[in-house]
């Protein structure tokens, strides 16, 4: 069925020649709007699918009125503007749009931008339904457990956590003649910190500050305070928890009893109507939870708490840090693992994006199916399509055999596109029509074949960038960017360089037979004044060359700026030039075991250890005999 497209232009010929492209292209036009209140009454009659909306219109109300309207009916719609003040902009990009055009536009990008906007408003329907379903199910089982009042409420707010991200939780429970709050404050990914009046009062400082009870209840139906309307009642929040942005949630439980949930974020407009929407669709389920919790007779079962949070909580063992813009983004992740939409991972190289798409796989239903990756820049653009799309036998000199390529090996689970910005302009065509029509065609065969796979793509360039300078096609572009997620570099996350050193250090360690003594004072303050590039990758490389270097006795020190090399000059044992010497041997011994460890053995080959130390295989295995290294004690 084509899609119904209603048109809010007041310039006559744009409109005119908008409905013209429009219906050629098959789009059912339902109208032309001049003005938000004429826009209203033709959305009333015959609810579009579709809204392409110009910004400035007859009238006192713009377009980015009748754009807020819109969001709340779930329509997608389309700014067009002509050169628009960034203010507007600004206030335009807030309400999200599905695609924007700056007119003059050509006919080709409307009807590729129309295209877009109507996959991505697709997938977020049905993500959207899919986690209604999911929180409701969530909250009957919390509702089915036989808890303790504190420990209702504190796997609530862990449950609301992976749908709803905040800082800070309150929950107020208000009947005729008494008030009570209870508050959590996130302290890592699934840790929570409790704030009774006595937690908050050292928090505060103070025994006479504002404390939770005293919010009292804001409103009758769901709100949103961002800065500009902020609610004063609110400000003590503010103040000690340097929260910018607020979402209130009341219902009544029954006629004497009502609820407030304030979710309270660091994150400036981290709220939206979908938000609520979200809770409103649960509303039951919260009557029916909050039912329970406000029931005295329900008795403490820990056994049962303690399965409860093995269920809810997907624990993210490998990936270390606490830092807020982490957290957002493994927030991210556990909220698109379950649906089979694509992820596109941004962020600065060795941020840990490929260990943000296992994360996704490993969370998602296809856990079971394969995690296949995909180096796009490593790949020679040679030998890319038949990597990735396989070949037939006789498809080309030297195919003896048949071969499947990267996609059909990922059938059934999950395809990792690593550095995505590196494809060429063939193989990005040929990537669209896999996330198109979910089929593959083999080098040199003649049928398609259909493919059930999730792409999660990866990129450390500025894509929008790429595309602006034609590298990269807008219509690939907006197809991966469906969720996108950023990993946070690490200089913007430096309270987690302590905590990720550690992990490191003992990792290293352990695979070394070394003994860990902790980390020197000096050494932390340094890496947590250094700036890393690299990012994590940088960090553990660093850390592992430390602890090479490490006598087994002493804490790890090293300098940050002095190569390994010098630093061995400094070491204590270190005296005369013989000492330097077997010193020099033990590093270049320790640091090919440790890259042999890595790659099983293997000296030849791509991902051989000769290949990553950019040696001759022959050289390595020369250097392995006088070393006394044997590859097969590093095979498994
Ligand atoms: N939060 C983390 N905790 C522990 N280790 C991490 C974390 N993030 C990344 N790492 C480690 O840092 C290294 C780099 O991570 P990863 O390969 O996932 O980064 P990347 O962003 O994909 O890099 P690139 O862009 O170069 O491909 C890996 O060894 C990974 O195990």
């Amino acid at each position: 069925m084509s899609s119904k497209v209603l048109i809010v232009e007041d310039e006559f010929i744009v409109a005119n020649d908008l409905q013209l492209i429009l219906k050629q292209a098959g789009y059912l036009v339902t109208g032309i709007a001049v003005s938000v209140k004429e826009a209203y009454e033709q959305i009333a009659k015959n609810k579009p699918d579709l809204v392409l909306l110009d910004i400035h219109l007859e009238g006192e109300q713009s377009g980015i009125d009748l754009a807020k309207k819109l969001k709340t009916e779930n329509i997608a719609f389309i700014y067009l503007s002509a050169n628009s003040n960034q203010t507007i902009l600004e206030e335009a990009k807030k309400t999200d749009p599905y695609g924007f055009l700056v007119k003059p536009f050509r006919e080709k990008d409307l009807l590729i931008t129309l295209e877009i906007a109507s996959y991505r408003h697709k997938n977020s329907i049905e993500s959207r339904s899919g986690q209604e379903k999911l929180l409701q199910e969530k909250l009957s089982k919390i509702s089915h457990q036989t808890l303790q009042y504190e420990n209702y409420l504190n796997e609530t707010a862990r449950l609301l956590q992976t749908f709803i991200t905040y800082d800070l939780i309150v929950f107020e429970i208000k009947n005729s003649d008494q008030k009570k709050c209870t508050a959590y404050l996130r302290i890592g990914f699934d840790e929570y910190q409790y704030i009774g009046e006595r937690e908050l009062e050292n928090i505060t400082n103070s025994k006479s500050t504002t404390s939770f009870t005293e919010i009292d209840y804001l409103e009758n139906e769901p709100v949103i305070y961002e800065m500009e309307d902020f609610n004063p009642k609110l400000s003590f929040i503010k103040n000690h928890f340097r929260a910018e942005s607020f979402l209130v949630f009341p219902f009544l439980l029954n006629t004497e009893v009502t609820i407030q949930y304030i979710f309270c974020s660091q994150k400036k407009n981290n709220y939206s109507q979908h938000h609520i929407d979200l809770l409103t669709s649960a509303k039951k389920d919260f009557a029916n939870l909050m039912t329970g919790v406000t029931n005295q007779q329900k008795l403490v079962d820990s056994k049962k708490s303690e399965n409860l949070k093995e269920t809810l909580s997907p624990q993210f063992t490998d990936i270390i840090g606490k830092h807020p813009l982490l957290l957002n983004a493994l927030d991210l992740i556990v909220q698109v693992a379950p649906y089979s939409t694509s992820v596109l991972i941004l962020g600065e190289s060795g941020t840990g994006k490929e260990k943000a798409a296992q994360s996704i796989h490993n969370l998602s239903i296809r856990k079971d199916g394969p995690f296949i990756k995909v180096n796009c820049a490593a790949i020679s653009p040679t030998l890319i399509e038949s990597e990735l799309f396989g070949y037939e036998k006789g498809a080309f000199t030297g195919a003896v055999e048949s071969r499947k390529g990267k996609f059909e090996l990922a059938d059934g689970g999950t395809i990792f596109l690593d550095e995505i910005g590196e494809l060429s302009n063939e193989m990005q065509i040929r990537l669209l029509r896999v996330l198109q029509e979910k089929e593959i065609d083999s080098v040199g065969g003649n049928s398609a074949r259909k493919v059930d796979i999730r792409i999660v793509a990866a990129t450390n360039r500025n894509l929008e960038k790429e595309v602006a300078l034609g590298n990269f096609r807008m219509d690939l572009y907006y197809r991966l960017n469906v969720f996108p997620i950023t990993m946070p570099a690490l200089r913007e996350r430096k309270t987690d360089i302590s905590e990720l050193a550690d992990y490191f250090a003992k990792k290293f360690c352990r695979e070394f037979n070394k003994k860990f003594n902790g980390i020197s004072p000096k050494m932390i303050e340094q890496m947590n004044e250094y700036d890393w590039p690299g990012n994590i990758r940088e960090l553990e490389n660093f850390i592992e060359r430390s602890v090479i270097l490490n006598n087994g006795k002493a804490e790890l020190n090293l300098n940050l700026n002095s190569s390994p090399l010098s630093e061995s000059f400094n070491t204590k044992n270190v005296h005369t030039l013989e000492d330097v010497k077997n010193a020099q041997l033990q590093l270049e011994r320790d640091y090919i075991i440790s890259i042999l460890k890595k790659v099983n053995g293997r000296i030849r080959g791509t991902a051989g250890a000769a290949s990553i130390l950019n040696i001759k295989p022959t050289t390595l295995e020369s250097k392995m005999s006088k070393l006394a290294i044997k590859k097969d004690d590093y095979t498994d």
